[in-house]
């Protein structure tokens, strides 16, 4: 009885929406075709019995590894079988969601080969690495440094005589600590370490070193290796073997430096070509705009199971007879409509750096380096924004899940697990951030000099208008104008940049205000990268979007995004005066409109995210809405279900009762 209810509640909800969904389907996957490839390949993946992952958090740490081994192996088995394209396969591997060393490989081993290997060193390494014939990692990060590249530790230390260098880790914490793939798969690594020549130190490059035999995987002599231990979590990221690796005088040849920045030549020359030092850096720019376009999809995946299962779960009151749908709560809309409304911000604002990405890779390619800078504060300051809030929402889902949320059949602590290190890995968020904050105080700066911000930063060339104009805000419904929003985000950003500069200057020592203001930095940089998301969201709607009403949602929804930030750091709009307390107020009301404009259509804007209940892996989230029967399902499941009486009952049980049956005769 209870399960047919709940199916229908969710047939019920899919009747009311008011937009063509398929429609919504091709834009959340931005194409027709790139629909028809995901579809495609979730399909594939959710039908192949070798790609089940319900067991997951069960799994000790030496099986799960072995099946992620499986796992990985039979997914290079179906990409060769079936002739996958490159773009087939990547979408492959997002279904399978299982973090594996292959990650590593195809996502940072090839391309820092490509982005800082000569022409000559990308024809001999890359054809070994497309076929797998080598597994490859990128060993940055040492147990003493991670955010500081520059002080990495291991050496590289040029022998003209054997025309080698010398790998070395001289210190405990120069041990090389964290390389995903590094710990038990790989057999080779782009090492980062200090090239040193003639005695002469003359900073970080990479270099390719084989770690493990070809033949039988033992580590080569002078390497010692393994993997750092349990992380977060059951499952989540330890299907990954994150390592550790110390070198003991290990020598490569002279040509396994990558040397598209800086070369050595054969009497041990150092030369810098004429790319910018910084392209060493270049891989990690490259990872931060994929993490940005994941972002929107763990998002979007936390938000499908909480919007699914707040309209099935019912709690007080009475609707039509029964108790009331908890998504019909103003409180429970105010929490999880702005969170849905993100999931389509970060789709959107990920397109388009893919696009700059794109745009800037062109650029170096023909030897034009001047939009660099500002892709290296895009790519980080959104990897910092969209990861630090998706992090937050998928623990909030689970909040809004009541207690269910708490169980792994929800799928959200999982997902929340294998998550978090987003926020970390690829730059922590905060050091991301202050990388944004330098870019932002020197764009300003130079203001006055002639020099033109670009890209993001052009709203500054208003500087003058924004710092003084007032918001056109009078009744509510200015509130849902684009161009309203966008300049008072552009003023709140641009206010709040000054101010800061301002202060900046008072300081002898530029690094010294650096230190001092940092926690004001942190903030002017994420008021600048949420003014990007509002833009390339209204940029996003100026488009042609076709199907009956899918516009119309997304505008909603755009309101709801930049409406709800704006309640979020009053504090800052008000400061700054950006608006008037009356406006915030108006702010507010509208926000509640928009919230009961979504509502009918919640569930089908979850839907248009296409998940299958396989790549959901989540009781709550189910498409057929049947929560509770399956909720029994999975619990009974467990292995501590296996047998009425639970192991240890006759050793650690049966003698507490007995005793507390005497002491109670007593
Ligand atoms: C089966 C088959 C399947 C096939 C499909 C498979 C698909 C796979 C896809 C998978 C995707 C990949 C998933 C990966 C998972 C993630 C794993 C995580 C990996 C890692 O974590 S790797 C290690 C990352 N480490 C970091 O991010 C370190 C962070 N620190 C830094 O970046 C720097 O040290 C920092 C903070 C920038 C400071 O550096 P420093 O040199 O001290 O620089 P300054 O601050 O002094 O700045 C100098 C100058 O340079 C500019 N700058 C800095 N960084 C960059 C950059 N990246 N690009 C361009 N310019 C940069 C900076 O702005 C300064 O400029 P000025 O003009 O002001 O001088
Ligand atoms: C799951 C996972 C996978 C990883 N995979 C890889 C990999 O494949 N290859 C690789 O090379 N590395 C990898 N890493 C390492 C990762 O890139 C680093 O951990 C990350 O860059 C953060 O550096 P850290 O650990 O040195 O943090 P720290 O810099 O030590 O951070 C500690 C604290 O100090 C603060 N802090 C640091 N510097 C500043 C500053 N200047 N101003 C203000 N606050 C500051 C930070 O905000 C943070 O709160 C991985 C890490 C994880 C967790």
């Amino acid at each position: 009885m209870e399960a047919e209810a709940a199916v229908d509640y969710l047939v019920d909800e899919r009747s009311k929406a008011q937009f063509d969904i398929d429609a919504m389907k091709i834009i959340w996957a931005g194409g027709k075709h790139e629909f028809e490839v995901s579809d495609r390949m979730a399909r594939l993946v959710a039908s192949d019995p070798v790609f089940r992952k319900d067991n997951r958090a069960i799994l000790d740490r030496k099986e799960l590894f072995k099946n992620t081994l499986r796992k990985a192996a039979h997914a290079w088995k179906r990409i060769i079988e079936l002739r996958l394209s490159e773009q087939e396969a990547s979408k492959l591997r997002f279904f399978v969601d299982e973090p594996a060393y292959t990650d590593l490989h195809w996502g940072m081993f090839i391309p820092v080969i490509k982005g800082q290997g000569t022409e000559e060193q990308r024809k001999k390494w890359l054809p070994m690495a497309y076929r797998m014939q080598i597994i490859g990692c990128y060993a940055q990060t040492e147990l003493g440094h991670g955010s500081n590249v520059q002080g990495l530790e291991t050496t590289a230390t040029f022998d003209p005589e054997l025309d080698e260098f010398v790998i070395h880790s001289p210190t405990l914490t120069s041990s090389k600590w964290w390389p995903g793939g590094l710990g038990r798969a790989s057999t080779h690594a782009v090492v980062f370490a200090r090239l040193i020549t003639d005695g002469k130190d003359h900073g970080i490059n990479g270099f390719i070193v084989q770690l493990r035999s070809l033949d039988d995987h033992l580590p080569l002599p002078g390497i010692i290796i393994g993997d750092i231990g349990m992380k977060f979590g059951n499952g989540a990221y330890n299907t990954m073997d994150n390592g550790f690796l110390r070198f003991d005088h290990v020598r490569i040849p002279r040509d396994q430096m990558l040397m598209r920045v800086k070369q050595v030549t054969r009497e041990g020359k150092v030369v810098q070509s004429d790319v910018p030092w910084q392209l060493l850096y270049g891989t990690m720019v490259y990872v931060r705009q994929t993490i940005v376009a994941d972002a929107s999809c763990a998002l979007s995946r936390a938000v499908c199971i909480a919007t699914r299962y707040s309209a099935v779960r019912r709690q007080f009151g009475s609707q039509n007879g029964h108790e009331t749908q908890v998504i019909d709560y103003r409180t429970q809309q105010s929490r999880l409509f702005p969170l849905l409304a993100s999931a389509y911000a970060f789709r959107f604002v990920g397109e388009w750096l893919k696009w700059l990405y794109m745009d800037v890779t062109q650029r170096l390619q023909a030897r034009d380096f001047s939009t660099l800078p500002e892709a290296h504060a895009c790519t980080a300051g959104l990897k910092s924004l969209t990861t630090s809030v998706t992090a937050d929402a998928i623990e909030e889902c689970r909040k809004l899940c009541g207690g269910h949320g708490y169980l792994c059949s929800s799928g959200l602590p999982e997902l929340f697990a294998v998550y978090v290190p987003a926020c970390t890995y690829e730059g922590d968020n905060i050091v991301l951030l202050l990388q944004v904050a330098r870019f932002l105080m020197k764009t300003v700066s130079q203001l006055g000099s002639g020099e033109r911000p670009v890209g993001t930063t052009t709203y500054l060339l208003r500087l003058e208008h924004l710092l003084q104009c007032p918001c056109d805000v009078q009744g509510a419904e200015d509130w849902l104008k684009p161009d309203v929003v966008v300049q008072l985000f552009e003023a709140r950003s641009a206010r709040m940049t000054v101010a800061c500069a301002k202060s900046l200057s008072k300081f002898s020592k530029p690094e010294d205000g650096f230190m001092d203001l940092s926690a004001d930095l942190v903030s002017v940089a994420t008021a600048h990268c949420q003014l990007i998301v509002v833009s390339k969201f209204v940029e996003k709607l100026q488009q042609d979007i076709p199907g009956e009403g899918v516009k119309q949602q997304l505008e909603a929804l755009c309101s709801i995004y930049a409406l709800s930030l704006l309640k979020k750091h009053l504090g800052d709009f008000l400061s700054t005066s950006c608006i008037t307390s009356k406006q915030a107020s108006l702010a507010n009301d509208v926000l509640r409109s928009l919230y009961s404009q979504v509502r009918p259509n919640a569930i089908a804007l979850v839907d248009a995210f296409n998940y299958t209940d396989h790549f959901l892996g989540s009781v709550l989230g189910r498409y057929d809405g049947n929560v509770y029967p399956k909720l029994y399902e999975e619990a009974l499941k467990d292995p501590l279900n296996e047998s009425v009486v639970p192991d240890g009952y006759h050793e650690y049980l049966q003698p507490v009762l007995k005793q507390r049956l005497r002491t109670a005769r007593l």
